[in-house]
């Protein structure tokens, strides 16, 4: 892999079945402007990768690659994902159905009966901490209840990748770290792989386990970094992971420097 490595180890070994994900030479253009050119990188299974980069680099562009909404025009995507789950930055719930039922909605185009989606509902809500507002409607929820019901919603689906494009993005930094609390306990247990996107350290060193570095006009992997605390560890007045972040802020200005951002 044409990366750099800042933290811990490279592996460049072989795809094996730990691998969800491989990714090969990936690229895009828009109306002949490339905007993702020779992207590698592979997902391990319970993984979190990142890709944190400056606004308008290509980090939706690649998620929305990895979930098939959008076509490459060149580069191979190996995947070993039964089923994905895609979380947006707003939370884009149906306004006259509960939370419970918003969730119990999105499992329509699954082979459940009533009794194990609401099952499901219920005990994604439980993950994310919410029970007790299963009957509310979204206008009945603040902004990061709502935000966790969506979280909710993808979990219900019970996918082996989980694709979140600045999933907290729109609420303030108190709600971001509980919720990233939440994420690094719940969310992402039980083995499930995940790709995140954000131009927030802080959340990247939080959450993820590999950090993708990635330039601009076309966004290519600059570097990998390896988050070396384990997830449920990880905390915002950890030292190092201040240190890891700032580093990372400061490689963000350089970026946005070179290209004039
Ligand atoms: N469907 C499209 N048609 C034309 N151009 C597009 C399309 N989608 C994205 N682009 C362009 O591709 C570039 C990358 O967009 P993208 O949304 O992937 O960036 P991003 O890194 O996710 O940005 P941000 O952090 O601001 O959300 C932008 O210049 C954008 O205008």
């Amino acid at each position: 892999m044409p990366t750099a490595l800042k933290n811990g180890r490279q592996t460049d070994s072989p795809a094996t079945p730990a691998h969800v994900l491989e990714v090969e030479g990936l690229g895009k253009s828009f109306a002949g402007k490339p905007v993702l050119e020779g992207i590698d990188f592979r997902l391990m299974q319970g993984k979190v990768g990142c890709f944190l980069g400056p606004s308008g680099c290509g980090k939706s562009t690649l998620l929305r690659i990895v979930a098939g909404l959008e076509k490459p025009d060149g580069g191979r995507i190996l995947s070993r994902i039964r089923r994905h789950a895609f979380i947006f930055q707003e939370p884009r719930l149906l306004p006259w159905l509960s939370a419970e039922d918003n969730i119990v909605f999105a499992l329509r185009g699954q082979n459940l009966s009533e009794a194990e989606r609401r099952r499901r509902a219920r005990e994604a809500l439980r993950t994310v901490r919410l029970e007790a507002f299963r009957a509310q409607f979204p206008f009945e929820l603040s902004g990061g209840q709502r935000q966790r019901v969506a979280i909710a919603r993808a979990l219900a689906t019970e996918p082996d990748l989980l694709l979140m494009d600045e999933p907290l993005a729109s609420l303030d930094f108190p709600l971001r770290l509980a919720l990233l609390e939440e994420m690094a306990t719940g969310v992402f247990a039980d083995g499930r792989s995940a790709l995140y996107v954000t131009h927030d350290t802080r959340e990247a060193v939080l959450v993820c386990d590999d950090i993708y570095l990635l330039g601009y006009g076309p966004a290519r992997i600059l570097a990998r970094y390896e988050v070396p605390v384990p997830r449920e560890k990880r905390s915002a007045e950890d030292p190092f992971l201040y240190a890891m972040s700032n580093e990372l802020t400061r490689e963000l200005k350089a970026i946005a420097e070179r290209y004039g951002l």
